[in-house]
């Protein structure tokens, strides 16, 4: 065993123009815990986790992924993930399980080994039985869930999920949180998630970073960044008291978004 963090981010930058979206981003994160990214829209968490699971290079600064470096190995850090993205990746024209054995193709599971994968993917998020139907007839918690088949194919030991639960019903974003932390329990993976659902990351996340402006700029378990502010205190409070600006920000923009994605994704 190593004793080497699931993910280090050091220096870690990031422009788009003249836009710094990542701004100097220190970042460590412990095997088999579940790690909560918060910050509002415009952050800078989704260039951030874009970097640590190689769909965008690290111009300036260093990501490894247990301890493999995410710019000199790219195909073996690929390996190592599983990353739910927040735009929707499963495709409405295909079955349940035929999006899961596409994404096995992808990521190179042996070919002896994929129906088992794909049956154990589905199982894992409670699809079997609608598993056969195409995905255009699922609801939004269904695609969901789906999408986490996709990631957990490979069977991943870091899942890089980029708002998993937004734009769902609390009966839904329960769910899917209980499907990650069953498959968490059974496989010791290290769970890496941005949300601005505060409750579920205070509920959820053994420890959650506050970014603010391409910086993290507090990090530590919920209980802990709360209490540092007051007896009563939220982690919405926390957050503003560390950084003075609000978690909300304009979040109900970016649900509104996803929710429209999500329907014409299904309905497309
Ligand atoms: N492709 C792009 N081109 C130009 N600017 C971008 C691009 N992607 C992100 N940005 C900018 O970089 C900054 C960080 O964006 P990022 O998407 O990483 O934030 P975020 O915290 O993930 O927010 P959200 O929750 O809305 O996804 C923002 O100012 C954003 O406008």
């Amino acid at each position: 065993m190593t004793s080497e963090p699931a993910v280090r981010c050091t220096g870690l930058r990031y422009r788009f123009g003249r836009t710094a979206a990542v701004d100097g981003v220190e970042l460590s994160i412990e095997p088999g815990t579940v790690f909560g990214l918060l910050g509002p829209n415009g952050a800078g968490k989704t260039t951030t986790i874009r970097m640590i699971s190689t769909l965008l290079p690290v111009p300036t600064g260093a990501v490894e992924v247990f301890g493999v470096d995410v710019n000199l190995r790219k195909l073996a850090v690929r390996r190592l993930i599983g990353y739910v993205p927040q735009q929707l990746s499963a495709d409405s024209a295909l079955s349940g399980w035929e999006n899961v054995a596409l994404f096995a193709r992808l990521f190179d599971v042996p070919r002896a080994q994929r129906r088992s994968a794909v049956e154990a993917a589905l199982r894992a998020v409670g699809l079997e039985e609608v598993a056969g139907r195409t995905a255009s007839t699922y609801s939004g918690g269904l695609i969901r869930r789906l999408e986490l088949a996709q990631a957990l194919v490979s069977a991943p030991r870091l899942l890089v999920l980029d708002e998993p639960t937004v734009g769902l019903d609390p009966v839904a974003r329960a769910g899917v949180w209980e499907h990650i932390e069953r498959m968490r329990a059974a496989t010791g993976m290290t769970v890496l998630i941005t949300t601005h659902y505060m409750e579920e990351a205070d509920r959820r996340c053994d420890r959650v970073a506050f970014m603010h402006r391409g910086r993290v700029r507090s990090e530590g378990p919920p209980r802990d960044l709360c209490a540092a502010v007051g007896p009563e205190a939220t982690l919405e409070d926390a957050f503003r008291a560390v950084t003075g600006g609000t978690l909300a920000g304009d979040a109900g923009e970016g649900m509104r978004q996803v929710r429209a994605a999500r329907r014409d994704a299904r309905h497309g």
